[in-house]
């Protein structure tokens, strides 16, 4: 099985990316919707996250207040690196459940869409890194028309890896500051080179 890897900041286009793949049928694992699963009620990373932040970052049924807790850590790499090794332990537990069934099902193909590109459970699973990148001033347009506040965007833009940092890990890097047309005709292009070129077919 291919296990490829997508990556890239925040409102880049990795989800737009990765549901081409999923509208052809091929199984995509989402970690940012792992992430909302497990701090939502119930949720397996809650008991250690309690120890961390307090207890106005979290709702009545006791699931993460998910808008208290992004303007408290934005602003606190510190407490923003804690909370996230918590929440990425459980969200790489999945990830790997999710790949192996994928193996034991046979699949010739499985997509793992992941915004921060951690070396276990991400860049050791993926057999190509395929970053997804636009120019920042695109990208700020887009989480605004999306419902993000300006500023918020830029804060959460300088707590991650520049695109120069992105590109290092990349086996390939794809512009998506062009509009969607183009994302799909580059889609298109990378199935046939990446893909059909080594026998995987969607
Ligand atoms: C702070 C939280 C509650 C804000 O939730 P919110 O619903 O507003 O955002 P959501 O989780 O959907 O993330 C949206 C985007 O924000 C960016 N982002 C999220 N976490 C981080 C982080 N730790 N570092 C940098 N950027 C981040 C990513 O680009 C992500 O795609 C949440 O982002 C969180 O718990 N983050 C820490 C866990 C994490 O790293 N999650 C992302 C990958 S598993
Ligand atoms: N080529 C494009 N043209 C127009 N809008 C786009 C394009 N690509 C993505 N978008 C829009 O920009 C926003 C961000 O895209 P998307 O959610 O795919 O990014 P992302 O990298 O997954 O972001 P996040 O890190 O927040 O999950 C979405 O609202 C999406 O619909």
């Amino acid at each position: 099985m291919f296990v490829l890897g997508i990556t890239g900041g925040i409102g880049c286009g990795k989800s737009t990316f990765s549901n081409f793949f999923r509208e052809a049928g091929v199984k995509v694992v989402d970690a940012d919707a792992i992430s909302h699963v497990v701090t939502a009620v119930g949720g397996s990373a809650l008991d250690e996250l309690r120890l961390c932040l307090p207890a106005t970052c979290f709702q009545a049924d006791g699931s993460l207040d998910r808008e208290q807790v992004a303007a408290l850590v934005f602003n606190d790499k510190t407490l923003l690196d804690q909370i996230s090794l918590i929440i990425h332990e459980q969200v790489i537990n999945e990830i790997q459940k999710e790949v192996e069934a994928a193996k034991q099902a046979s699949l010739p193909l499985i997509v793992l869409d992941v915004p921060l590109p951690v070396q276990h459970g991400f860049l050791d699973l993926s057999d190509f890194v395929l970053v997804i990148w636009a120019n920042e001033d695109v990208r700020i347009e887009r989480l605004q028309q999306r419902g993000l506040a300006k500023l918020a965007a830029k804060q959460r833009i300088a707590c991650q890896m520049t695109k120069e940092e992105y590109a290092k890990l990349a086996n390939l890097t794809i512009d998506n500051s062009v509009d969607l047309a183009a994302l799909k005709q580059k889609f298109s292009e990378f199935v046939e080179q990446e893909l059909n070129s080594r026998g995987i077919f969607l």
